[in-house]
């Protein structure tokens, strides 16, 4: 795992542990061995430390962290590197992260490709940097930069790294053979300050002052989050004699080590690139189905939503015919673009160059007859199945053969949208969550005729937009919106039993959501949730009015209709939820009106309203989510829990230091979780969505405590039983 051979004078220890050369056992062993072996032998007079393939080390190896420890670690590792007689430079390449950072920072040199990244993304995981990360990282860089460095785990420029005093050298070209050259020019024995414990931090005189701006910082952006607080308080200890100062790392190192945060967030990481792997059948997966190129795209309706996802295409680099029937539609479609991009602008987040750029590959048009030639559409209108029936129907005329037409529907089902052409294995569902621009997730929906193709084109569409994509099977609301009708139907009932609403959101957002569910609704508008039970009302042949109390003998609450009555529609009319300053601000207020709409609506319905505990918020919230989490693994509609713990951490901004509502339900333990659905759903027996999954009672009461990577297959089990 470490190749050791010698150039003239240098030995070069190169780390070969595709595809990111993690430091896993056999590479801190070979690197020890490397450097015992380097100073053993009078010929050498130096040792260079690189990366083969893609990278210098990109850290620990994460899936080592939950197995018993073996050979030494990369504190004894560090320490004898540092200690080695002879010079060690690390050449840097691709990404030099965690771990890998720390070598290089136990190393006396560092040089690197300019196309180098470097960083401690330790923080991401619910981790510190620590192998002495946090102690000379401030040393070099001072403790401002280490501080923001660390708590953000973001990847830094080599350039940058050159400026902060992180690297020694820039170079391009051979990596190796410039790294040969600065060793010839380096002296013999190793400068007592190259050895960064005998260097003081940098900034030591401000760091109180630092420390505090830093630490209001992260509580206001890693609200709930532990690791960024104990990354803090280890910065500030390199103001400490080293060996202090590393022993308090140490300990705020094994705070977090043994936390839950830490294990749920290093589930996360692999969550995250397992739900981008995709499976339907044997002849259908990501092995054996390639995507076709997509060159050109258009997108239908220059709402919201369309707009939005035009921004995403065009800040990807694809251009975008945009239809929108209706002039004015059109040209407020097309400003709104233009002031989201300019928005990117203000904050820096692209030049103006990219912005008119991005402009000049926007053509507006009016008629679908401009789409003929593009390789996919998205169709981004109403909510609305017979307006899409029609649409696809005249775009399967339209365009070219080879054309993907996808639905951002949120709800309906592809199958009955791809019945209105003749080529459904080319129609899929691409949903994308407001705002379009902004959420990272992208939920694509595959219907029974969607071919393997069109499936693996736009898993890689996500991709080459940087959105997260995930792939769940059509049925009504698919993953994200099937569950997250259990959260909002039973916040709704909350209300009625005895909430307000900010009571409501004040628990949730404490237990990690950035908004309630009623600031949520406010944001999004109560048009939006009032126009779809509306529609699902008139599909399905009955009537909803503010008075319904039951829809099928299952219970309704009509709250949201009352407020929806009477103009209040959220942010966007100044009052909703919540009421505002203005139209549009975004601070919200409890508002006494509200209490007393809620109060007469409970009078009138003769509910007796009562005290309602925080556990029994939280429960009802998630766990009636998560049993219908296991009813999409039942039904196949989801394919593994990971997928459906990346579409709630992605879309709808589930704590990430909590994994996921699948993987939260694992850590309460689910004979717990099923017992309490069992409880829920003896007490409210008009919500049929209380009665327990197959899947949860199987798993529930297997008497074994069966891994999350089990689940699926119990569900097919499962299904082949019954
Ligand atoms: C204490 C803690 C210490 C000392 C640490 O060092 S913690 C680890 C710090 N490092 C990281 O967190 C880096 C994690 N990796 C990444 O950010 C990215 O992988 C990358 C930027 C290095 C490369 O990105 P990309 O090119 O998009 O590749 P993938 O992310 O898809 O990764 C490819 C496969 O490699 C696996 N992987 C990546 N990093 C690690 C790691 N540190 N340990 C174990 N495995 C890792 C990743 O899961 C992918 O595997 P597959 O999904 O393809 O099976």
């Amino acid at each position: 795992m470490v190749d050791y051979r010698t150039v003239k004078s240098v030995a070069v220890l190169e780390v070969n542990n595709p595809p990111v050369n993690a430091l896993s056992y056999n590479v801190r062993q070979g690197l020890q061995d490397g450097i015992e072996r380097a100073n053993k032998d009078k010929e050498i007079k130096s040792i260079i430390i690189i990366g083969k393939g893609r990278t210098y080390p990109a850290g620990a190896d994460i899936s080592e962290f939950s197995k018993p420890h073996k050979g030494p670690n990369l504190i004894e590792v560090g320490l004898g590197i540092e200690s080695s007689r002879k010079p060690v430079i690390s050449a840097i390449h691709g990404t030099c992260l965690g771990g890998g950072l720390e070598i290089a920072l136990f190393s006396h040199y560092r040089i690197a490709l300019e196309s180098a990244k470097v960083g401690f993304p330790e923080v991401a995981l619910g981790l510190l940097p620590g192998a002495h990360g946090t102690q000379r990282l401030p040393r070099v860089a001072g403790m401002a930069f280490a501080m923001e460095i660390i708590t953000s785990g973001r990847h830094v420029s080599a350039r940058e790294a050159l400026q902060h005093g992180i690297l020694d050298k820039l170079v391009k070209g051979n990596l190796l053979s410039e790294s040969l050259d600065f060793a010839a020019s380096l002296p013999f024995s190793v400068p007592h300050n190259r050895r960064l414990r005998n260097v003081p931090a940098k900034g030591a005189e401000n760091a109180d002052r630092i420390f505090e701006v830093a630490l209001n910082k992260v509580k206001q952006k890693q609200n709930g989050f532990i690791a960024p607080i104990n990354c803090l308080k280890a910065v500030k200890a390199a103001l400490l004699p080293y060996e202090e100062g590393a022993k308090i790392e140490r300990e705020l190192f094994m705070e977090l080590l043994t936390s839950g945060q830490a294990k749920a967030q290093q589930y996360v990481f692999f969550a995250e690139r397992a739900a981008t792997r995709w499976y339907v059948s044997n002849e259908k997966n990501q092995k054996k189905c390639s995507a076709v190129p997509v060159k050109t795209t258009g997108v239908i309706g220059a709402g919201t939503m369309g707009s939005g996802i035009v921004v995403t295409l065009l800040r990807a680099g694809l251009p975008v015919i945009l239809v929108e029937q209706d002039s004015q539609n059109l040209e407020r479609g097309v400003n709104m673009i233009k002031g989201i991009l300019q928005g990117s602008v203000n904050l820096k987040r692209m030049t103006s160059q990219q912005m008119n750029k991005c402009l000049q590959q926007l053509t507006p048009a009016q008629s679908l007859d401009s789409l003929h030639n593009v390789d996919l559409v998205i169709e981004a209108v109403f909510e609305n199945l017979k307006l899409k029936e029609e649409i696809f129907g005249k775009l399967d005329e339209i365009c070219k053969q080879q054309t993907i037409l996808c639905s951002n529907t949120s709800t309906l089902d592809i199958d009955k949208i791809a019945r209105a052409t003749k080529r459904p294995d080319k129609v899929i569902g691409t949903h994308f969550f407001a705002p379009a621009f902004v959420m990272p997730l992208l939920e694509n929906v595959y219907g029974t005729k969607t071919s393997g193709e069109t499936i693996a084109t736009v898993m890689n569409l996500g991709k080459t937009i940087r959105k997260i994509p995930v792939l769940v099977k059509t049925c009504h609301g698919f993953v994200a919106n099937r569950m997250l009708a259990r959260y909002q139907t039973e916040a709704s009932f909350l209300l009625e039993e005895g909430c307000l609403p900010h009571e409501y959101d004040q628990v949730m957002e404490e237990f990690g959501f950035p908004m309630g569910a009623f600031k949520v609704g406010d944001l999004s508008g109560l048009d939006i949730g009032y126009r779809i039970r509306q529609e699902l009302a008139k599909a399905n042949g009955y009537t909803v009015t503010t008075d319904t109390r039951y829809i099928q003998g299952e219970r309704f609450s009509s709250l949201a209709d009352k407020l929806y009555e009477l103009g209040r529609l959220g942010r966007k009319t100044g009052k909703g939820w919540y009421k505002y300053d203005r139209p549009g601000a975004k601070e919200a207020f409890v508002d006494p009106d509200v209490t007393d709409i809620i109060l007469k609506h409970c009078k009138d319905a003769g509910i007796i309203r009562r005290k309602i505990s925080t556990q029994e918020i939280v429960e009802r919230s998630m766990y009636s989510s998560i049993n219908e989490g296991f009813r999409c693994l039942e039904d196949g509609v989801a394919s593994k829990p990971e997928d459906i713990d990346v579409i709630w951490l992605h879309g709808f901004g589930f704590p990430r230091y909590r994994g996921g509502p699948m993987y939260y339900a694992s850590t309460i333990g689910l004979a717990e979780v099923y017992d309490r659905i069992c409880y829920y759903h003896k007490t409210f027996p008009e919500s049929s969505y209380w009665v327990p999954s197959d899947l949860l009672r199987k798993l529930a009461t297997s008497g074994r405590n069966i891994p999350m990577s089990d689940w699926s297959t119990a569900a097919t089990v499962n299904k082949s039983r019954l």
